[in-house]
């Protein structure tokens, strides 16, 4: 399907075979003038017939009745719509908020300047003599966003759009601009005008019992079904409305839970100093606080920033491992680097173990109370490979890491680990993680390095992320094209310790200062 028609231009004197106004007598052109207008007015009564009645109504009563007919009838239903807002706000919204406000914005902000953004955007074309455009569609606004429905003309692809979101931001006046895709030839730019994910999530709700390939660790933006975006109204016509999903069009921020799958995977978090890992790593562990409880879940935790950010709750792991990658004493350094090897080595006993028991019976190790899943929770990987000065330690952690890496998933033997800087030389092994999360990053080429290729093109700006919104990133979810942009909750330290109370000490703990 070709775009419709915007408008023919002039290219050049020679070229032009269009009609313009130059043609034809000025009564003519007036004629015709008139026409469109009245064309366009009636086309606006037609996309509006709500509006379209009560105006013509309001006008039958002023001219037929008397001029205090048509202002009571106003009034009295000004009273309607006011009672009817204040006493069910939500369907007020679904029905008549939402509505109006798309109404009004895609009659004013986006039909008004489609035909200039669009071409000096650099997204129309030519053809012949005239210029095609992409169509727009339906427009759904919130009090956070739009969201608007494009139809692509001939040779463009979401490519081209994506090149064209920042421009396209400014032009009508937005935070940013997302593209995704509906289906072929179709696609809904999302432009956002106020960030729902700006204010800091306090701490989620345990859940219990958890779910471990679901669990709650923050909030994702949310601004459509997945596949094709529906009005609030069409959504509830339709049944379609799910419980966990705030859609645009019901008048609240589009966000809804951001859920993570743990089992049957491994964790990479990467962002830069103050980025918010540790909420990351804390959302995490507190989701698992009931499957811990429940000896379905060990975590094993290294933490080789001296303890900084996981000795608060070590009363939650069954072993804890710390040690300090700040330390001057080559010695002591080298103690804690054999500790960590040797850490990870039972680790792999462990796995070893697993591999020999569940041969030939189960191709997945299922967690139950007693055979749980190992979760080995480092908090700064290069500590474990970057950083390393004992040659021999650092080649027994490579290996145990790798082995873990590439056959612990099967037999429930995980890692999750956070890293500020995601480049090989500092991460060998970052492409054994099939779960990478991008908070805020120090530039832009590492975007794609843990996302995947072409992620900052499709939206993933985690280089562009303020400092002021910790916790903040991006996520590739499967089946979804464009990613996902997240905010972690944030436990504070009186949220650990008061999780972490309830647990019991039966840990093993290798206090390395202790030790030496
Ligand atoms: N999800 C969040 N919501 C609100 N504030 C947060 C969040 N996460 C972290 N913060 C704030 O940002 C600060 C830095 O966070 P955090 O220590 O987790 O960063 P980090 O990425 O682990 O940094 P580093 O690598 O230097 O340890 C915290 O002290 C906290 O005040």
């Amino acid at each position: 399907m070709i775009g419709r028609v915007g408008k023919a231009v002039r290219k050049s004197p020679q070229e032009m075979t269009l009609v313009t106004p130059k043609k034809y007598p000025l009564g003519v052109a007036l004629l015709l003038w008139l026409g469109v207008l009245v064309g366009r007015l009636l086309l606006l009564a037609g996309r509006h017939p709500m509006v379209t009645f009560v105006l013509v109504t309001a006008g039958a009563l002023w001219f037929r009745v008397h001029w205090s007919a048509a202002v009571a009838y106003v009034a009295v239903l000004v009273l309607v719509f006011s009672g009817w807002r204040w006493k069910w706000p939500q369907a007020f919204r679904t029905w008549v908020g939402v509505p109006a406000r798309s109404a009004w914005r895609r009659e004013v902000i986006y039909r008004r300047h489609w035909q200039p953004a669009m071409v000096l955007s650099g997204l129309s074309n030519d053809f012949g003599h005239m210029e095609y455009l992409p169509v727009l569609r339906r427009v759904i606004s919130d009090n956070a966003c739009d969201l608007v429905r494009v139809s692509m003309i001939y040779g463009q692809t979401p490519g081209d759009f994506e090149a064209a979101a920042e421009a396209l931001a400014h032009v009508f006046k937005a935070a940013s601009c997302r593209v995704v895709v509906n289906g072929p030839q179709e696609l809904t730019l999302i432009f956002i005008r106020r960030d729902v994910l700006a204010a800091p999530i306090p701490a989620l709700d345990i859940p219990n019992p958890p779910n471990l390939a679901a669990l709650p660790i923050g909030h994702r933006e949310q601004y459509a079904p997945p596949t094709r975006i529906a009005s609030a109204k069409t959504l509830v016509r339709k049944g379609l409305r799910r419980p966990d999903v705030v859609e645009v069009g019901t008048g609240q921020a589009g966000r809804s839970a951001w859920l993570l799958r743990l089992i049957g995977t491994h964790i990479l978090i990467t962002g830069a100093t103050g980025a918010g890992k540790g909420s990351v790593l804390w959302s995490l562990i507190r989701s698992l606080d009931a499957a811990i409880r429940a000896r379905m879940v060990e975590i094993w935790a290294i933490d080789p920033k001296g303890g900084m950010e996981l000795a608060f709750g070590a009363r939650m792991f069954a072993r804890f491992c710390y040690g300090s990658d700040r330390e001057q004493d080559t010695d002591k350094k080298r103690s804690y680097e054999l500790a960590y090897a040797e850490f990870l080595e039972d680790a792999v006993t462990e796995l070893r173990a697993r591999q020999e028991r569940l041969r030939g019976f189960s191709r997945l190790h299922v967690p139950v109370p007693g055979d749980p899943l190992i979760v080995i929770l480092i908090d700064e990987l290069a500590s474990l490979s970057a950083y390393i000065v004992d040659r021999d330690a650092k080649t027994r952690i490579a290996k145990a890491l790798s082995l873990i890496l590439s056959q612990g998933r099967a037999v429930g033997v995980l890692v999750v680990a956070a890293v500020q800087d995601p480049r090989k030389e500092t991460v060998p092994f970052r492409d054994l993680f099939p779960t990478r999360i991008a908070l805020r990053l120090t530039d832009a080429e590492q975007v794609d390095l843990v996302l995947g290729k072409g992620a900052r093109d499709r939206g993933a700006l985690c280089d562009l992320l303020p400092e002021s919104t910790p916790g903040v990133g991006y996520v590739v979810l499967e089946g979804v094209r464009e990613p996902v942009r997240v905010r972690a909750g944030y436990p504070t330290d009186a949220d650990i310790r008061e999780m972490a109370q309830f647990h019991g000490t039966d840990r093993s703990t290798v206090a390395f200062d202790e030790a030496a």
